[in-house]
C-alpha cells in the first residue's frame, strides 16, 4: 500500500484533499496527532483512531497522543486528580493496545495548555470566535442542554493546541469535525497555518445498528471485556446479511455493525481472516481483505452466526494486550 492509500483508506472525509496528497509526497518531518479527554478505559471509539495512527506511523508520520485532561476537565470528566490519574492508565493502555512508546509521543494537556503564551492566544481567539460559533462546534462533543462557558473555550483550545503540538494533520471522529472547521478559520488571525484534517467514520451501535456506538449508551466493546463478555456482545449484535440494511420502520438509518468492525477494527491491523466452520458447512474461509467477507455475507456463502463467531475471536485478540495490562 503507498503512502497516500495508508492515510485515507476508512477515512470518512480528509479536509482538503490537495494537503493530504502534499503530506504524503512528504517524505520527511510530517506529524500527526489524536487528542483524547482521559476518562473510563480504552474502547473501541478510541482504538478506531489509533488504528488510523497507526498507518499514519506506517506512512512515516510521526505521531503524538495527547491526553487532554484540561479539556475532560472543561468538559465536566470529573476532579483534575482523576482525570490526570485515568490519563496514566490510559497510556499504558494504548502502548498495549499496540502504539509504540518508541514512536509515539505522549503529551499531557497540562504540560503547555497552563503556559502564558498559550493563555494569551487562547484569549485572542476568543476574541474572533462568536459564542455561537463555539458552542455549534460542541454540538456532538459535549452531552448537555445548556453549554457552560468552560465548553466554549473548548474548541478553541482544541484549536491552538494544533500549532502548539507543531503537528500538519489533526485526526479525529466525524464528531470532531466542526472544531477542525473552526481551527481553519481562527488560527491564521494569529498567524498560524490553518491544519489539515482527517476524520474516521461513526460505528453503529453494535445491538441494533443505529447511531453511534459510544460508551455511555448502548453497546459497546471496552478493554474491560473479558471474552466471555466479548462473545455474548457479538452475538447478541445485529448483522442482517447486508452491508446496507432497510431503514427501521419509523425511518431510523442503520448499518451493519458487525461488518463495520470487521472493516475498521479488523482487518486493518491482521493481514487474513479466517472464519472457523466445521467440515459438513463447507470447512474453514479465509480473507484477506474486508469486500471479499462482505460479498460472502451478501451471497449467503457467510452465515451471520460464523461471521460472528470469526468476529469475537479477532476482537478478543485485539482486546486481550490491553486486559492483561489493566489486570496488573
Ligand atoms: N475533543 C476530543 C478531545 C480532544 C481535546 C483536545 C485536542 O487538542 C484534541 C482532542 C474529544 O472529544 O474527545
Amino acid at each position: 500500500m503507498d503512502a497516500h492509500e495508508l492515510i485515507t483508506r476508512n477515512a470518512a472525509e480528509v479536509v482538503t484533499e490537495a494537503e493530504i496528497e502534499a503530506l504524503a509526497d512528504d517524505p520527511e518531518g510530517k506529524r500527526a496527532y489524536v487528542g483524547y479527554e482521559p476518562s473510563g478505559v480504552l474502547h473501541i471509539g478510541h482504538m478506531l483512531t489509533a488504528n488510523k495512527l497507526i498507518d499514519l506511523q506506517e506512512a512515516g508520520f510521526e505521531v503524538t497522543v495527547l491526553l487532554a485532561d484540561v479539556h475532560a476537565y472543561l468538559n465536566d470528566k470529573g476532579s483534575f486528580e482523576e482525570i490526570r490519574h485515568t490519563a496514566e492508565r490510559m497510556r499504558d493502555q494504548f502502548i498495549a493496545y499496540g502504539l509504540d512508546e518508541s514512536n509515539t509521543q505522549f503529551v499531557l494537556g497540562s504540560d503547555f495548555q497552563l503556559d502564558d503564551d498559550y493563555t494569551l492566544d487562547l484569549h485572542a481567539l476568543e476574541l474572533e470566535t462568536t459564542l455561537a460559533r463555539a458552542e455549534r462546534a460542541m454540538a456532538e462533543i459535549s452531552s448537555g442542554d445548556s453549554v457552560k462557558v468552560s465548553q466554549a473555550v473548548y474548541p478553541l483550545m482544541q484549536a491552538l493546541d494544533i500549532p502548539y503540538l507543531g503537528v500538519d494533520l489533526a485526526v479525529g471522529g466525524m464528531e470532531q469535525r466542526k472544531v477542525h472547521m473552526l481551527a481553519r478559520d481562527v488560527l491564521p488571525s494569529i498567524d498560524r497555518e490553518p491544519p489539515t484534517s482527517l476524520h474516521t467514520p461513526l460505528i453503529a451501535d453494535l445491538g441494533t445498528g443505529r447511531g453511534k456506538m459510544s460508551s455511555s449508551e448502548g453497546v459497546t466493546i471496552s478493554m474491560e471485556d473479558s471474552r466471555g463478555d466479548i462473545e455474548s456482545k457479538v452475538n447478541d449484535a445485529y448483522c442482517p446479511p447486508t452491508a446496507d440494511p432497510e431503514p427501521t420502520e419509523d425511518g431510523v438509518e442503520r448499518e451493519n455493525p458487525v461488518l463495520q468492525v470487521f472493516e475498521y477494527h479488523v482487518f486493518p491491523r491482521f493481514d487474513s481472516v479466517v472464519v472457523e466452520r466445521p467440515e459438513e458447512y463447507g470447512g474453514d474461509l479465509e480473507y484477506d481483505g474486508y469486500d471479499d467477507l462482505e460479498a460472502d455475507l451478501e451471497s449467503g456463502e457467510l452465515h451471520p452466526a460464523d461471521a460472528k463467531g470469526a468476529l469475537a475471536e479477532y476482537l478478543d485478540r485485539l482486546i486481550a494486550p490491553g486486559r492483561e495490562q489493566l489486570a496488573e
